[in-house]
């Protein structure tokens, strides 16, 4: 299905999303101010090895190309943890402080909040599930993420959304090859 009729009703979307996303990216009408969008990810990796990644929320710079750094403020990395992501120069941003607030490692789903720090994007609310692709189980995987954000004063929807779209789309390209290097070499 495609990720419109995921229930997103807001933004573009990068090709077919596997039926059971829908559920967890039901975002709903973004309502005045705010913007979403969800990205897909083909990974050839098993969903397995995509998840270990996607699941360390201390360690996003596993994946995340613009994170220079991260420390954990409170709990273990489970759900409420709180991080402090601190980002490459050169982008409108310097850090970022972030709550977990699901991590399931039966359904595969990972969602944050941004609740703080030195950047512009507000009150972003991310959900990233992990699939097994419907084509090779076994083999590869399927991610999409979605968000919601408001837009900065200034910004229009549309660029708030390729902004944060072109971001998304880096990280999930990273985490595509970082778990295809990890799936290769645990074979
Ligand atoms: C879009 C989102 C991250 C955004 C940022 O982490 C930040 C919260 C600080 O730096 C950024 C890299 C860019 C920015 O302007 C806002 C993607 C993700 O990390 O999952």
């Amino acid at each position: 299905v495609a990720a419109s009729t995921v229930g997103m009703r807001c933004g573009a979307h990068d090709g077919e999303v596997p039926a059971e996303a829908a559920r967890h990216h039901e975002h709903g009408a973004p309502g005045p101010g705010r913007c979403c969008s969800a990205v897909v990810q083909h990974v050839a990796a098993p969903a397995a090895a995509v998840w270990s990644v996607v699941r360390r929320f201390d360690q996003p710079q596993a994946y995340k190309r613009f994170v220079r750094s991260c420390a954990l403020l409170a709990g273990d990395g489970g759900v409420g943890t709180l991080r402090e992501v601190r980002v490459v120069s050169g982008l409108p941003a310097a850090s970022s402080r972030e709550r977990l607030e699901i991590l399931d490692d039966e359904s595969h789903v990972l969602s944050f909040r941004v609740v703080g720090g030195e950047h512009r994007l507000q009150n972003y609310l991310s959900v990233t599930t992990v699939h097994p692709s419907p084509a090779a189980p076994d083999a590869a995987t399927v991610v999409v993420e979605s968000y919601m954000v408001d837009v900065p004063p200034g910004n229009t929807p549309e660029d708030t959304r390729v902004f944060v779209d072109t971001i998304v789309r880096c990280n999930l390209q990273s985490l595509a090859t970082t778990a295809e290097k990890l799936a290769a070499v645990s074979t």
